[in-house]
């Protein structure tokens, strides 16, 4: 085939394609075995989408007369999808290292949100915040997350609780989605804390009648398009008919519900959400068995979150038994001021204050894949369906996203290793094994050990 394309990966040792059947999800057996070829190249066409995927010497020939932008010697390395994260907060200000001592100490999670702490001293800090301030943070942290290999990102208000502000972070999210080289899927969580002075009918009145409404107008006035909506369902938080209320209200004016559910206490919200049609729901350490039936039923994801019940020393949520019962499992790092998961850069010493933001804001989701293995007894193949094609069908994006499939966009990842299981059985340091991460055919990080960027 001739002509010009953006992207040529030749020679993978491994190629992982997920699934190679277009596929929404992967579930039981599906996930258990996933596909692979060995000795394989791929190409990423001028529109960012992938042209042909096979055998090296099959590509070879069949685009013996074409030129590329760029071409990338595999050989012995792993070429996987870009990992998609389901479920994170990255938008916010104000520092909570001081709760994490708290926590240590022996505080749990809700003795710090009932006095005022957690989600509250983070809403203070964001109130405060400017539009720039927000912006510049959740850029690094985005880059950050990138370079872990994520490509697709689901990233959450909530830090505002009233309309200025999370109106204030939906425009930054905004922002990032149309100025950088990275998926993300936008979430309304004004329902993330009962606002201090309101009660919780009075905010979720205010949340239908006045927060919906507005996001409704900027959808058709074209200012901020937000994908999903989110409501922190949890005893002495938002009760499960304040729940319903919001979700009902947000899936009227089109958003998906993708919400957190039976995470401190059984609140049965994973029958609520597979009721009302729920895309996805989070955490799940307190499901009930009539739930994780539910849930399978009404395909609804079950977004696992290995951060959170490692660093609250949580009981972990039954992941065996919804893979065995047919959920569909997903992943997300849950990155936010609580599960503050990030891994040390390899340099020694900082460059500037700039090399150092950066190094402070790594969610390695990586390391989530690992936590979900050992913790809550998923195999390595689970673990990365759940972290590629499970987590994109939580965002409703699996038409795009999650696997390495014709037609599919070219978001890649690149290992210095020639099994691919390493990206989940090294734990930290993985600044070492991603060598490129790629957006659409082009390539947005790329390990110094490769080059530089500017050299292209
Ligand atoms: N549980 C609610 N929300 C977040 C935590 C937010 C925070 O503590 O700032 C979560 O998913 O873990
Ligand atoms: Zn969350």
């Amino acid at each position: 085939m001739a002509g010009r394309h953006r992207l040529l990966l030749e020679n993978a040792q491994q190629l992982v394609l997920v699934c190679g059947r277009g596929e929404e999800y992967l579930r039981r057996d599906g996930a258990a075995s996933l596909a692979l070829l060995p000795g394989a190249s791929l190409v990423v066409g001028l529109d960012g989408c992938i042209k042909a995927v096979g055998q090296a010497d099959a590509i070879r020939n069949q685009f013996s007369g074409a030129t590329f932008e760029r071409i990338i010697d595999c050989s012995g390395k792993c070429v996987l999808p870009g990992l998609v994260d389901a479920h994170t907060h990255p938008v916010w200000a104000g520092d909570r290292v001081h709760e994490f001592a708290m926590k240590l100490a022996g505080a749990s999670y809700m003795e710090i949100h009932q006095a005022g702490g957690g989600i509250h001293f983070t809403v203070e800090h964001t109130r405060k915040a400017s539009e720039e301030e927000l912006f510049n943070t959740f850029k690094h942290r985005l880059e950050r997350m990138r370079r872990a290999g994520s490509t697709l990102v689901e990233c959450k208000s909530g830090y505002g609780l009233n309309l200025e502000t999370e109106l204030k972070m939906l425009r930054v999210i905004e922002r990032a989605k149309q100025s950088m080289d990275i998926g993300i899927s936008s979430t309304y969580c004004g329902a993330h804390s009962v606002p201090r002075g309101k009660t919780a009918t009075e905010a979720t009145d205010d949340i239908i009648n006045n927060h919906l409404p507005k996001l409704k107008e900027l959808k058709l006035s074209g200012e901020i398009h937000v994908n999903n909506i989110d409501v922190f369902c949890e005893k002495g938080v938002f009760d499960l008919d304040s729940t319903r209320r919001i979700l009902q209200a947000g899936k009227d004016i089109g958003l998906q519900i993708n919400f957190h559910g039976d995470e401190l206490h059984p609140m049965k919200s994973a029958e609520l959400g597979a009721e009302l049609g729920a895309r996805a729901i989070s955490h799940l350490e307190e499901i009930s068995d009539e739930g994780i039936t539910a849930m399978a039923r009404a395909k609804c994801a079950a977004v696992l979150l290995p951060t959170t019940a490692y660093m609250l020393r949580l009981k972990q949520p039954p992941a065996r038994k919804m893979l065995e019962e047919g959920v569909i499992v997903a992943l997300g790092s849950d990155f936010n001021p609580n599960a503050y998961c990030f891994s040390m850069v390899s340099h020694s010493s900082y460059l500037n204050q700039h090399e150092l933001m950066k190094s402070l804001t790594c969610t390695t989701y990586p390391m989530v894949m690992h936590l979900a293995c050992v913790n809550m007894k998923m195999s390595m193949n689970e673990a990365l369906a759940a972290a590629t094609i499970n987590a994109a069908y939580a965002l409703g994006k699996s038409d795009t996203h999650g696997s390495i499939e014709t037609g599919k966009q070219g978001d890649l990842v690149i290992i210095n290793s020639s099994r691919w299981e390493h990206l989940i059985y090294q734990f930290g340091g993985h600044e070492a094994l991603i060598d490129y991460v790629i957006v659409k055919g082009k390539v947005v990080y790329q390990n110094e050990r490769c080059g530089t960027m500017s050299s292209y």
